[in-house]
């Protein structure tokens, strides 16, 4: 996706437009701040959510055609994707409501035929912040979605966000 290089402010708001039916909304709510701090904790990037109003990453479920140029593709294949830092579209994050949304601290056969949600979108955002993919497979910012128990950000990742910011 083309878009700016990074943001030109570090106190980033967002907004949560809709939820998952697959968890608890303050679930979704929780994981998306745990994905954030993932970032927050090795950038000068504070991140707050609001209620109203436009917020510079807004964050939505959808299904195939969900408003963008980019629908996704029912489930599996495409699980979620963001758009680099900028006005409007630009910095926002989508995830495909065809996936099954779980979180690792859930019973493991669950999050084999699901989605962490937490991992998911701690990529989104790294895309959402300005970064590109890694060429490590052990990096958060590897294109493949690989399923971590506990998860450790990799060196690659806090090289690419302090380059930035
Ligand atoms: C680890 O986090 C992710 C890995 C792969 C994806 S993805 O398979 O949805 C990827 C989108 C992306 O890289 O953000 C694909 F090209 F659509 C999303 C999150
Ligand atoms: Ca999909
Ligand atoms: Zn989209
Ligand atoms: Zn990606």
């Amino acid at each position: 996706f083309e878009g700016d290089l990074k943001w030109d402010h570090n106190d980033i708001t967002y907004r949560v437009l809709n939820h998952s039916p697959d968890l608890d909304a303050d679930v979704i709510d929780d994981a998306f701040v745990r994905a954030f701090k993932v970032w927050s904790d090795v950038s000068p990037l504070t991140f707050t959510q609001i209620y109203s109003g436009e917020a510079d990453i807004m964050i939505l479920f959808g299904s195939d055609d969900h408003g963008d140029p980019y629908p996704f593709d029912g489930k599996d294949g495409l699980l979620a994707h963001a758009y680099p830092p900028g006005e409007g579209v630009q910095g926002d994050a989508h995830f495909d409501d065809d996936e099954f949304w779980t979180l690792g601290t859930g019973v493991v056969v669950k999050t084999r035929f699901g989605y962490s949600l937490f991992l998911v979108a701690a990529h989104e955002f790294g895309h959402a912040i300005g970064l590109e993919h890694s060429a490590v497979r052990d990096a958060l910012m590897y294109p493949m979605y690989s399923y971590i128990e506990d998860f450790q950000l990799h060196q690659d990742d806090v090289a690419g966000v302090q380059y930035l910011y």
